[in-house]
């Protein structure tokens, strides 16, 4: 019979002809690697599929956002918008733009012909590295990249802390897929080329020490094809496009609660170990919706009670069943018990 995971268990118990769980239905399975200590106890009991449907529900990596698109996009203001209005996290942002690998002294001399813009022009292993370290709760040290002399600075380094948020962002932070795997959440800045290239020679000119022309040779020999052949194509990942990138407000606030609302898990999983959230679908949302309408009839508010009740004591029962066992495997290997 094939495994059921928690979360099918539970759409079923929240579906329309529920009749309590049948917990004989839930086999017992392999270990998989702890990560914590209360995660150790679940993942020796649960499926691959059910434990990682209890991660989901119970995250306790930092989450990951990735923010791609064009230069010049919005990309960076987009970001710092989200860590504004997430004041009261623990927000970091990483720059792919850290990971370019520099030009050698030859590459130098012809700087004007060097695709800055392809994805070779990325250390991408070291980038993994920097994002694994950090997805794993550990502060990196990320390099620094200098746009004027097109190097990295050799002796010194920006120190990234462990995080709630990681925001990665970059003009092709989605074409790695295993770069793009590390992502919780995915956001493509998506802005008129006119209006880009307008404030990429700007930007430039002021601040990357360019003139005009240069500026205007390498958009149309590099970053403009490089636009097409790898960013446009890797909006597709994206979960959210914003248009208009920072002028975006509505959808900058709508990003932000998200976020919050998967915080919000986080905390709770990090303030008690032990907690089960229950994932969130679509019926148990309707049933929480009905019972707090002021207008429910008074049976249909004993009855979606009684089911969100039922739900609540058969996962409990469900995770004690699962105690329960341990316990005893333990207590024979200990030779407690023949
Ligand atoms: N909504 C906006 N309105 C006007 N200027 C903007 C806006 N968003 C960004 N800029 C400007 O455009 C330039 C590029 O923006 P930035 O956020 O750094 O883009 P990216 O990170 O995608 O390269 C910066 O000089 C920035 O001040
Ligand atoms: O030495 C360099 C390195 C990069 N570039 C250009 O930068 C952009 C990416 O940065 P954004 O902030 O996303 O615009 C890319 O298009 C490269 O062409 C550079 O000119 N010189």
């Amino acid at each position: 019979m094939p495994e059921k995971s928690m979360d099918e268990v539970m759409e079923a118990a929240a579906g329309a002809h529920f009749s309590g769980l049948r917990l004989d239905s839930l086999r017992l399975s392999s270990p998989s690697t702890p990560s914590s200590p209360s995660s150790a106890r679940a993942s020796q009991v649960l499926s691959p599929e059910s434990a990682s449907s209890a991660a989901a529900a119970a995250p306790r990596q930092p989450f990951l956002i990735g923010v791609s698109g064009g230069t010049a996009s919005g990309k960076t203001t987009v970001c710092d918008m989200i860590i504004q209005q997430l004041h009261d996290h623990r927000v970091v942002l990483v720059n792919q733009d850290s990971f370019y690998r520099g030009l050698t002294a030859e590459e130098s001399k012809h700087v004007q012909d060097y695709n800055f813009d392809h994805p070779d022009a990325f250390d991408t292993e070291q980038l993994l590295e920097c994002m694994g370290k950090l997805k794993s709760g550990h502060s990196v040290n990320v390099p620094i990249y200098d746009f004027k002399n097109h190097r990295r600075c050799s002796e010194s380094f920006r120190k990234v802390n462990a995080s709630d948020v990681i925001i990665l962002e970059g003009i092709l932070v989605f074409h790695d897929p295993q770069v793009r795997n590390l992502m919780d959440m995915k956001i493509f800045v998506d802005t008129d080329a006119d209006i880009r290239l307008a404030r990429r020679i700007r930007r430039d000119t002021v601040e990357r020490g360019r003139d005009v022309s240069s500026v205007l040779e390498q958009y149309g020999r590099f970053v403009k094809p490089a636009f097409d052949d790898f960013v446009l194509p890797s909006k597709k990942y994206a979960d959210v496009i914003i248009p208009r990138g920072g002028d975006n407000h509505v959808a900058i606030d709508l990003i932000v609660q998200h976020i919050r609302t998967k915080l919000g898990l986080h905390d709770l999983c990090k303030i008690y170990t032990n907690v089960y959230v229950i994932q969130s679908t679509f019926q148990i949302r309707g049933m929480h919706t009905l019972i707090r309408d002021r207008d429910i009839t008074t049976p249909d508010f004993v009855f979606y009670s009684d089911r969100l009740i039922r739900l609540v004591i058969s996962t409990s029962i469900f995770f004690s069943n699962l105690w329960i066992q341990i316990d005893t495997i333990t207590a024979m290997k200990l030779g407690l018990l023949s």
